[in-house]
């Protein structure tokens, strides 16, 4: 038999007795004092009993930009996603606005020419995402603008710092993150996220914010981020899969791990984020449920472009049920006590969220 998703079978359980013909006589009824069936037996009381839900207010929506004009590139390893010129990206945030989502996250592809051993393009305040923020705020002034803080869109190794003799320099690096968040901060960006996980970079940054009297702009601190190799497509998107030299794992967590992830939120609050993020998302809802119980904080995660890649593949073989599955993943969010998600989902979920309604 067809099961036709939201639609009752058996609209007769524990609302009206079952006519005895209706039983099988072989069948007894089981002597239960509790049916948890009942609470499930129609959409009104699935409806009243939903412990989470999902709404345009959760989403994050994070986009690339692109050098250009009316320009637009598809990223061969994210259906559905393309890199997008400044002036693509202002009308997108204005739709991102229009469709009633909150915030928006920027990432650039850097040109390659401008790719360089210490990342400086990301201390150029005519950079991309400079040059995209300010856009945003003309088009769309209501909606928050995030930016990543890191210098592997910038760096011709790809890596999110500084690099000397094969090592990831922590200090260093947090000298160069300091400005790149300045930069930042300086074109217009409501929260600053520092994606890099290098040591104190939360603490300078908001030091060096508060002393230039950006005393409003949020941080919202990638403070639990793995090394994961969810992160492939997202590399193809910024042109860093190509560069990178090594891995991230001398600062980025190792995905065994769980109570250190405690240590860098407990840290990385201490130092004065305003907002937590956990990264990748879906193998890590342990985490999410961990750092929300004992923090409180707004917490946030990522579904990173691997996930993304992950369902979508599927859908284009035709193996899952696209809407449902961006559905269910966003309420696991919900569920593991997430108070937003940032995913490439997000216009998708708001559209369907706006014909529900
Ligand atoms: N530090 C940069 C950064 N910021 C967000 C992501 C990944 C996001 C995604 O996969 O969607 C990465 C990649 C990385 O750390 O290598
Ligand atoms: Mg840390």
């Amino acid at each position: 038999m067809a099961i036709k998703f939201g639609r009752p079978l058996q609209r007769s359980i524990g609302f009206t007795p079952i006519e005895p013909e209706a039983r099988d006589a072989q069948t007894p009824a089981l002597d239960l004092t509790v049916r948890m069936r009942r609470n499930r037996r129609a959409d009104w009381t699935r409806r009243m009993v939903r412990e989470n839900v999902v709404t345009t207010d959760d989403l994050i929506w994070p986009m690339f930009v692109m050098d250009g004009d009316n320009a637009r590139q598809p990223v061969a390893s994210m259906p559905g996603v393309e890199r997008l010129s400044v002036d693509l990206i202002a009308r997108e945030a204005a739709r991102a606005a229009a469709l009633n989502i909150p915030c928006i996250a920027l990432f650039p592809y850097t040109n390659p020419s401008l790719r360089d051993e210490t990342g400086s393009e990301a201390l150029n305040a005519d950079n991309l995402v400079c040059r995209a923020i300010r856009a945003i705020k003309k088009e769309a002034p209501d909606i928050g603008v995030l930016c990543d803080v890191a210098l592997d869109p910038f760096t011709s190794h790809g890596h999110d710092g500084l690099i000397k003799d094969g090592v990831i320099l922590n200090d260093e690096s947090v000298a160069v993150l300091v400005r790149q968040a300045l930069v930042q901060a300086e074109a217009g960006c409501d929260i600053i996220a520092p994606s890099d996980m290098m040591d104190g970079r939360v603490g300078a940054i908001r030091k060096a914010l508060d002393h230039a009297g950006f005393l409003d702009v949020s941080i919202m601190a990638y403070a639990a981020k793995y090394a994961s190799a969810f992160y492939g497509p997202f590399r193809d998107a910024v042109g860093s899969a190509k560069t990178l030299s090594g891995d991230k794992r001398t600062y980025q967590m190792d995905p065994g791990n769980s109570d250190e992830a405690l240590r860098e939120v407990a840290l990385d609050i201490a130092e004065g984020a305003d907002m937590i993020m956990v990264k990748p998302g879906m193998p890590y809802l342990d985490i999410v449920r961990r750092v929300k119980e004992t923090f409180g904080m707004p917490t946030f995660a990522y579904q990173v472009s691997g996930e993304y890649a992950m369902i979508m593949a599927a859908v284009q073989n035709g193996w899952l049920d696209g809407e449902r599955a961006m559905m269910e993943s966003i309420i696991g969010f919900k569920r593991a006590g997430c108070d937003g998600v940032l995913t490439y989902f997000a216009p998708r979920v708001a559209e369907k969220l706006k014909h529900q309604s």
